[in-house]
């Protein structure tokens, strides 16, 4: 875990832990054990820790967290390192984070190659640099840095790294040689001014005000996260108290956060996310073992807003793409806002002219379908209709060449009915990115009966590549993501008709930790899109919805988002929907009257007794038909794993990913208590199937104990 070589005068402790040289238990013990060597063998005169592989190391190993600490704690072994008299040096590369960067702070002195990077990504794990990291950064660089390093957690490249005075220098070339270079440098130099500990912290002076602007910042832009508030409090400390007194406070904030929901929440995402990635199919083709087909170039069929930010990921990482819309009128509007964009990016300093200009240079808009003959992958982003799309595919078929994958961002139709009007169904795929697609970082892919290993393994790659969360579920209608929203839609509206108000229900669900509330998202995505759908749905029933619908499909209809959308209020875009706002496309939400008055007149035309609301039931009626849904999406196999279900929620909806999201969250709350409530709303709503409990619910919630999160799966077939 750790190889101990000499090279002259020089020990070498070299971390060999694949892949990304976690500090474990053998790790810290090797290291324990290497610097005691070097410091009892007279001939060495100076230490270079470096890591093997790709990188310096990544930090504590997140898989001990759970277990019991065994062997030598980090900040003792830092604390060894610190105090020898032959002067360390940390070898860096890859990247250098958490722990990682705690060990090279206790060394004297710190490398890095230029493209290595620094970090104290702790509080995404909703801790904070538990190895003394919270007190010697700001001994290392100003007390400013380091508040801003430990509470965003982000990484630092080298060149800023070594401009903030965490590192010494940046070295070309080979890193060890270079290490060894400069360990030579500073043989028999006295190490006392390199210890941190020994040091004051920087800015200390400012300290006041740099922690009242920095705690300002957390609570706006990480609202509800309890660690990037306490990272603060354990860097202040750093500058009020002695070195040690500050390390015993770092230990009980540590200790706090460590034992917090939130942590365990954290910790869950991290693996959730990576076990996102490694996608299986039924057959049994996997991420392992299925190769993409390479993509080189690509074509976006509708150069709506849809279309649009999907052009914009793929010219973002150099794809080019061969833009397709129906007219010239459409297509030169498309590429106005395509440019717009790119402009916008621009001016916030997110990309230069320069690759703007590249950009721009990678479209070709045309009219004609043909030109897709050549493409390696299209999509195609045209509004939700199933007769329209059907019609494309059957033209795809025929225009592009055998290997090509096609996809479809379709939110809710089924790959299958999609993929039937191609001969080739098998290169049919839906990639459903979530609006504006150049922004939310979600991509839900869609395998049907039919889609091949090859192309599925094509979506996810590309998700990569465009740097998109990928998770892929099996084709049923609405997918994951909206079948599971929509339930919150409905439960919406039915609690308005019975006496809340959209900002009942915004705050209750604001409050519980969601970005913005289900009636704002409703005024941000449009009330027409949940009516076209609704309507699309009726009409393919041969049934007509009308303002005196009381039941659809065997079930409770509330008719008042189809009265919003026939009033013209679309939502944001037109400046009023559940709200009023300053102007079309305006963003401040404010309480309208008239909607107000539309809902009391609603409730009382269908002669509804309006009553208070209490905050438990809206919270659990919009939460709790979305994880009913859940569970039977589960059942059913659409997704594999809870664990993909919550990575949708909290890049597609920003369920707060300290609760883990619905699925971990209903973990929490305790799965017998959920079960029981969905029974409870299912005796008082009958004629809303989604409350009909998920019989993979009631086998969880019927265990003799709780079912770990990770053991659902293998009670999906249980005959309980
Ligand atoms: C207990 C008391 C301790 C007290 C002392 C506290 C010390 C300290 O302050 C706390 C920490 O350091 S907290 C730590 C602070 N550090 C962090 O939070 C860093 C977290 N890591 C990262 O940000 C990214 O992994 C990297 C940027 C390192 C690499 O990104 P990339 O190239 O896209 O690769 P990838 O796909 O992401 O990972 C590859 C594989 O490695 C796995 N794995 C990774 N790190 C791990 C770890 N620390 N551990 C275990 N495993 C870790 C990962 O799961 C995956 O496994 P899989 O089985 O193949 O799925």
């Amino acid at each position: 875990m750790v190889d101990y070589r000499t090279q002259g005068q020089i020990a070498i402790l070299e971390v060999n832990n694949p892949p990304v040289n976690a500090l474990s238990i053998h790790v810290r013990k090797g290291l324990d054990d290497g610097i005691s060597r070097a410091v009892r063998d007279p001939s060495v005169k100076a230490v270079i820790v470096i890591g093997k592989g790709r990188t310096f190391s990544s930090g504590a190993d997140i898989k001990e967290f759970n277990k019991p600490q065994e062997g030598p704690r980090l900040t003792m072994v830092g604390k060894k390192l610190e105090e020898s008299d032959k002067p360390v040096v940390a070898a860096i590369h890859g990247t250098c984070l958490g722990g990682g960067l705690e060990i090279a702070l206790f060394c004297h002195y710190r490398i890095a190659v230029k493209s290595a990077r620094v970090g104290f990504p702790e509080v995404l794990l909703g801790i904070l640099p538990g190895a003394a990291g919270t007190q010697r950064l700001p001994r290392v660089t100003d007390v400013a840095v380091a508040m801003e390093m430990i509470s965003t957690g982000k990484h630092v490249p080298a060149p800023k790294a070594l401009e903030y005075g965490i590192l010494d220098k940046i070295v070309q070339g080979d890193l060890l040689e270079e290490a060894v270079k400069f360990a030579k440098s500073v043989m028999g130099k006295p190490v006392q001014p390199c210890r941190l500990s020994d040091q004051p912290v920087k800015g200390a002076d400012r300290l006041v005000q740099v922690f009242d602007a920095a705690m300002r910042q957390v609570k706006q832009r990480q609202r509800g996260f309890m660690a990037p508030v306490v990272c603060l409090k354990a860097v202040r400390s750093a500058a009020e108290l002695p070195y040690n007194e500050g390390l015993l406070r770092e230990n009980t904030l540590f200790t706090e956060l460590m034992s917090s929901s939130q942590c365990a929440a954290l910790r869950y995402a991290f693996f959730a996310e990576r076990a996102a990635q490694r996608w299986q199919l039924p057959s049994g083709a996997s991420a392992a073992n299925t190769k993409p087909v390479p993509v080189k170039s690509t074509g976006v069929i509708g150069a709506g807003t849809m279309g649009q930010g999907i052009a914009i990921c793929l010219l973002r990482v150099d794809y080019p793409v061969i833009l397709v819309e129906q007219n010239q009128k459409l297509l030169d509007k498309g590429v106005e806002m395509i440019q717009l964009a790119f402009k916008d990016a621009v001016r916030r300093k997110l990309m230069t002219e320069d690759a703007m200009r590249h950009c721009m240079s990678n479209i070709s808009p045309t009219v004609d379908m043909q030109q897709l003959a050549n493409v390696d992958l299209v999509i195609e982003a045209v509004y939700e209709n199933v007769a329209l799309k059907q019609d494309i595919f059957r033209k795809l078929d025929v225009i592009c060449k055998p290997s090509a994958v096609l996809c479809t961002n379709t939110s809710t139709i089924s790959i299958d009915i999609i993929a039937s009007a191609t001969k080739r169904p098998g290169s049919v795929v839906g990639t459903h990115f979530f609006a504006p697609a150049h922004i939310m970082r979600l991509l839900e892919n869609v395998y049907s009966k039919d889609t091949s290993a090859q192309a599925v393994a094509t979506v996810m790659d590309l998700g990569k590549k465009i740097g998109k969360v990928s998770v892929l579920v099996k084709t049923c209608h609405g997918f994951v993501a909206n079948r599971m929203f929509h339930h919150q839609g409905q439960e919406a509206a039915l609690m308005l008709e019975e006496g809340a108000l959209p900002e009942h229900i915004d705050k209750v669900m604001e409050d519980f930790g969601m970005s913005i509330g289900p009636m704002k998202v409703s005024d941000l995505s449009g009330v027409d899109i949940g009516w076209r759908i609704r309507h699309e749905v009726a009409k393919m029933e041969g049934v007509e919805l009308t303002s005196q619908t009381r039941f659809f499909r065997g079930e409770r209809y509330c008719t008042l988002p189809d009265k919003l959308y026939e009033l013209g209020r679309l939502g944001r875009k037109t400046g009023k929907g559940w709200y009023r706002y300053e102007k079309p496309g305006g963003r401040v939400a404010m309480v309208d009257d008239e909607v107000t008055n539309l809902i009391k007149k609603h409730s009382a035309e269908m002669g509804i007794e309006r009553r208070g609301i209490s905050t438990q039931e809206i919270q659990e009626r919009i939460l709790y038909p979305a994880i009913n849904e859940g569970f039977r999406i589960l059942e059913e196999g659409v997704a594999a794993k809870p664990e993909d279900i919550d990575v949708i929620w909290w890049y597609g909806f920003s369920f707060p990913r300290y609760m883990g999201g619905p699925m971990f969250h209903a973990s929490q709350v305790g799965l017998s208590k959920v079960y029981e409530r969905i029974c409870y709303y299912h005796q008082n709503f009958p004629y809303s199937s989604h409350w009909v409990p998920s019989d993979l619910l009631r086998k969880l919630a019927s265990a003799p104990s709780p079912v770990p999160i990770s053991q659902w799966m293998s009670y999906s077939q249980s005959k309980l």
